[in-house]
């Protein structure tokens, strides 16, 4: 029996999205406000989901104290309160959007969950806006 099991996160962080290779008009056209130089921020919510068996003695797929403690280390102790752009270094060279933060998240929480288990991160940039991988 498989199920889906998912622990629900927060952090905000402060972004510029631009291309440092493209001019202002380019990266104004492309980015809009997006592309402040001096930077705007976000109130990201974050779903890690982890779906796999259900282990028979436990009856957990992963003991969601262990998931919350992972997501605090790995992914909100690394982004909350952070310029992504200055500070953070897995986007020294890599835009900020929405899709590239997740799959960020996916790659620093996928070495630390069980390999017969799937990974599925749902990141909302706004309350509307949206973005989901699954390392596919
Ligand atoms: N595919 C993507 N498109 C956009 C991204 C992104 O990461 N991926 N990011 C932005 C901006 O950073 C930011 O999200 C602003 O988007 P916008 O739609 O303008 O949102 P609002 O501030 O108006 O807030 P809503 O609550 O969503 O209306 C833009 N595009
Ligand atoms: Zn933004």
């Amino acid at each position: 029996m498989k199920v889906k099991v998912s622990r629900k996160a927060h952090f905000n962080a402060a972004h510029r999205l631009y291309r440092p290779e493209w001019d202002e008009a380019k990266n104004s056209a492309v980015f809009g406000k997006c592309n402040n130089p001096n930077y705007h921020g976000h109130n990201y919510d974050l779903v890690v989901s982890v779906y796999g068996e259900v282990d028979k003695d436990t009856g957990f797929v992963m003991d969601m104290k262990i998931l919350k403690a992972l997501i605090k280390e790995k992914i909100e102790d690394a982004l909350d309160h952070k310029n992504l752009n200055v500070e953070v270094p897995e986007f020294k060279h890599l835009n900020p959007t929405a899709e590239n933060i997740a799959v960020v998240i996916w790659n620093k929480l996928r070495p630390d969950i069980d390999a017969s288990k799937d990974l599925e991160v749902v990141l909302y940039e706004t309350p509307r806006n949206f973005v989901t991988y699954n390392g596919k």
